[in-house]
């Protein structure tokens, strides 16, 4: 049994967390067992590397250094057991994120964020498996596209701003370009969405989504 994996993404601001839930209802509405998990983080260990990662200060590697160990340690412990079990996984944030931020916001080597996907994603070789394993992506990602100057207006009065969201619009312009980038490079994965509109015409343009790809029925 293989389950379907689903990545959230945009901008700090762009709207995923507000509905990611609307997802996870819709999937258990057809019966199907959902996995909801996170960015860095989503283990014990991967946590407390997020807690470094989003307050910390450091060179844009050793952040990546750290985003990728921690997605390591989440896809060993919770993704890919998920999978197997055949659950659907809603991930709220995965490797684009850190050609995003990694690499479009702070300057990290577009290469050494292939080459760390690709040594950090492929899974364990099993003992009578044949074929090489490739390393995963998400099935689906669901891309909040929003200006930087719109996410920052909402973020204003939200909370405590962490390190990348005090970061300035210029930040989140390259990192929108970065995801920009990253679509280009595999448009049949990504679904754009217009993050720019109300909230209940981006929560249907996000369930159109997975319709339209045959994810969910409408
Ligand atoms: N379409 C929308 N129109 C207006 N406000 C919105 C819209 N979507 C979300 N918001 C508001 O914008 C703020 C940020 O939304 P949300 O937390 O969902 O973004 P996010 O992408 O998860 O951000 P982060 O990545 O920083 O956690 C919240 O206060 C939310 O209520
Ligand atoms: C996965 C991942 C995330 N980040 C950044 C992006 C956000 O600013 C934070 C996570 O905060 P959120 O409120 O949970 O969205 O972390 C990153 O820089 N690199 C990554 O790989």
């Amino acid at each position: 049994m293989q389950g379907l994996f689903i990545s959230f993404e945009g901008i700090d601001g762009a709207g995923k967390s507000t509905h990611i839930d609307a997802v996870r209802l819709a999937f258990e509405a057809t019966g199907a067992r959902v996995t909801l998990t996170r960015e860095p983080g989503g283990t014990p260990l991967a946590e407390q590397l997020r807690g470094l990662v989003l307050n910390d200060p450091m060179d844009a590697m050793t952040e990546a250094l750290i985003v990728f160990a921690a997605r390591r340690d989440h896809l060993k412990q919770v993704i890919w057991p998920a999978l197997a079990r055949g659950d659907v996984v809603l991930c709220d944030r995965f490797s684009d994120a850190s050609f995003a931020y990694q690499g479009g916001g702070r300057g990290c080597a577009w290469s050494t964020l292939e080459t760390l996907e690709a040594w950090v994603q492929t899974p364990p070789v099993a003992k009578n498996d044949a074929d090489s394993p490739r390393p995963i992506k998400p099935l689906l990602t669901i891309w909040f596209d929003l200006p930087a100057a719109v996410a920052a207006q909402r973020l204003t009065s939200a909370r405590i701003p962490d390190k990348f969201e005090s970061q300035p619009q210029a930040f989140f312009e390259k990192v929108a370009e970065a995801y920009e980038r990253r679509a280009q490079e595999d448009p049949t994965r990504f679904a754009r969405i217009n993050a720019d509109q109300t909230i209940a015409a981006v929560r249907s343009d996000v369930l159109a989504a997975l319709v339209t790809r045959g994810l969910l029925k409408a």
